[in-house]
Order: structure tokens, then C-alpha cells, then sequence
């Protein structure tokens, strides 16, 4: 039996990160522990590169151009939609995380969904680092995890 697992060589990996500003109290803080999260497995900060789009909706936009671009070895992306009166938020939820999904099937890199999806403000700063600990965590581990065990493929 052989068996793999996603256990990494960060040496000479570049990381994109989308990041959507929108909700940016939230986002900011989501970012800066992905951030913390590469360095302290050993990415270097300046194979590191951050992307700032409006809102979730331009992630994969963005996303499918640097995957495009041949440059990185994953993309996190980034966000906090979070829910109002109307359906928009169901809207935004679906399409972006569908288009993240097509990125992942059709592209060559793992793409990771740090999006966070929440009921209101209190849940999402609670998921970005206060109460619940900050879930981009385990995303970046898993984008590295998920790069290593790709390469062994
Ligand atoms: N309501 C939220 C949005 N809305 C903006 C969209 O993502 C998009 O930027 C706009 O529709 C223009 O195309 N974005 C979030 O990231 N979070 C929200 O809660
Ligand atoms: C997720 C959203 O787009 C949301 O903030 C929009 O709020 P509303 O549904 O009240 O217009």
C-alpha cells in the first residue's frame, strides 16, 4: 500500500492571496492571520503576494488570472459576506464558491475558500480571530498542505 499526505517543503513556494475588502474590519484580520500562518510554516514574506478586490464577488475573477498567470504555487482567497434583508447574500455565497470550485477542478493549483459566511458582523469577528480563533488558519495550512501533496502526484 502507498500512501501520501500533504506533508510540505515550503521552501520556494509563492502564495497569491485574494482578499476581499468589503467587511474589510474582518477581512483585515483574516488576511493578516493568513499572512502569519505562511511565515510561521516557513513561506517567506516576500513570496507572499496579497490582492485587494471590492467584495467576494470579484474573487474569482482575480483568482482565475493569477492561476492564469503560471506565477504561484496556490491562492487563498479571502472574505466575509454576511447576510442583509434580501437574497443577495445567498446569491454571492453560491456563485463564489462555485467559481472557486471551478478554479479547483479546472485549474493546476489548489485554490482555498476562506470565505467566511455568516448571519452578522459578531459571527464573522468571532471566526476572524477573537472568540473562535481565526479559521484562516487551518485554510493556509491546508493550501500548503495541499500544494505539497499535489507535487507528489
Ligand atoms: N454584501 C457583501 C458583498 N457585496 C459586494 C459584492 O461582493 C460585489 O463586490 C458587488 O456586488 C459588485 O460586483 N461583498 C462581500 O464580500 N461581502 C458582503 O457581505
Ligand atoms: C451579502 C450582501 O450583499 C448584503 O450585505 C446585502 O444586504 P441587503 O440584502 O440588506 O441588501
Amino acid at each position: 500500500m502507498n500512501e501520501f499526505s500533504g506533508k510540505f517543503d515550503q521552501q520556494n513556494l509563492k502564495i497569491a492571496i485574494v482578499v476581499a475588502d468589503f467587511n474589510a474590519t474582518v477581512t483585515r484580520q483574516l488576511m493578516e492571520g493568513a499572512v502569519a500562518t505562511l511565515e510561521k510554516f516557513g513561506v517567506p514574506t516576500d513570496q507572499i503576494n496579497v490582492y485587494h478586490v471590492p467584495g467576494a464577488f470579484e474573487i474569482p475573477f482575480i483568482s482565475q488570472r493569477l492561476l492564469a498567470s503560471g506565477q504561484f504555487d496556490g491562492i487563498m482567497t479571502l472574505g466575509a459576506v454576511i447576510k442583509g434583508e434580501t437574497d443577495h447574500y445567498d446569491l454571492i455565497c453560491q456563485n463564489v464558491a462555485s467559481g472557486i470550485m471551478r478554479l479547483n477542478v479546472q485549474g493546476k493549483i489548489p485554490v482555498t475558500f476562506g470565505i467566511l459566511t455568516t448571519d452578522d458582523i459578531e459571527q464573522a469577528m468571532q471566526r476572524a480571530g477573537l472568540k473562535m480563533g481565526n479559521e484562516v488558519a487551518s485554510t493556509a495550512q491546508s493550501l500548503l498542505e495541499m500544494i505539497s501533496l499535489s507535487r507528489q502526484i
